[in-house]
């Protein structure tokens, strides 16, 4: 029997790093774990591409995904639709391998009921004003957005508590290594290794 794979779920409030710290993770080459691509009725951002970045939908479509169960959790933020397809995600940790979600957190909660065993990574800030500081930095959204992304990430930080990790976002480079460190830590935590130990002393 194959073993099942792990679900690693990375959330965190707006502007904190989640999209810079997965990509860092994914341009590694011993990263094995596979990306889910989301669902969101957001429009596309310049460069964005869809089914690489996100499965982009009319409010319509996600709608029906909602109404088919095709997502394992979904969230309205700030206007708009975000969910994970839920076939994806199964069908990879069915196959034995590690699925990495990038979600926000009223999503993260969603999955924790459904999928208690997940592995759940909070990415935390340095303070507030360098959160505020770099959602404006990006250049990507209006000043009203700014203002409700921030409200927002003010609440969700408080759900950090419910986070098996916190790993700070000081420098992208080492918030990669602390969250690849976690898994790693994780997979023998749960005993793989001992379970390829145990296989091994009944072959002896
Ligand atoms: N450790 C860091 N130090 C300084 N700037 C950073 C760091 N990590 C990310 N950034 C910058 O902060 C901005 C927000 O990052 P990013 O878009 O990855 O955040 P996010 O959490 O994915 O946001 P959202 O949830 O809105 O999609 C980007 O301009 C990014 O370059
Ligand atoms: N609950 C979910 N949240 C998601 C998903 N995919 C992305 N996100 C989060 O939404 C916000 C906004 O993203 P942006 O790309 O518009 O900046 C951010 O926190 C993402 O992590 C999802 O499938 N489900």
């Amino acid at each position: 029997m194959i073993e099942k794979g792990l679900l690693i779920v990375l959330s965190g409030p707006s502007g904190v790093g989640k999209g810079t710290v997965r990509k860092g993770i994914f341009s590694q080459k011993d990263t094995a774990f596979e990306y889910s691509v989301s669902a969101t009725t957001r429009k596309p951002r310049e460069g964005e591409v869809h089914g690489v970045d996100y499965f982009f939908k009319s409010r319509e479509e996600f709608e029906d995904m909602i109404a088919n169960d095709q997502l394992l959790e979904y969230a309205e933020y700030v206007g708009n639709y975000y969910g994970t397809p839920v076939e994806y995600v199964r069908e990879t940790i069915d196959a034995g391998k590690d699925v990495f979600l990038e979600i926000e957190v009223q999503g993260a909660g969603q999955v924790r009921r459904k999928f208690p065993e997940g592995l759940f990574i909070f990415l935390a800030p340095p303070s507030l004003s360098e959160l505020e500081n770099r959602i404006v930095t990006r250049g990507t959204e209006s000043e009203d957005l700014i203002r409700s992304r921030m409200k927002a990430a003010r609440e969700e930080l408080e759900m950090m508590e419910l986070y098996d990790y916190v790993v700070e976002n000081d420098e992208v480079e080492l918030a990669c290594e602390r969250i690849k460190a976690i898994v790693v830590a994780e997979h023998c935590r749960r005993e793989r290794v001992q379970y390829r130990y145990k296989k091994m002393l009944e072959v002896d």
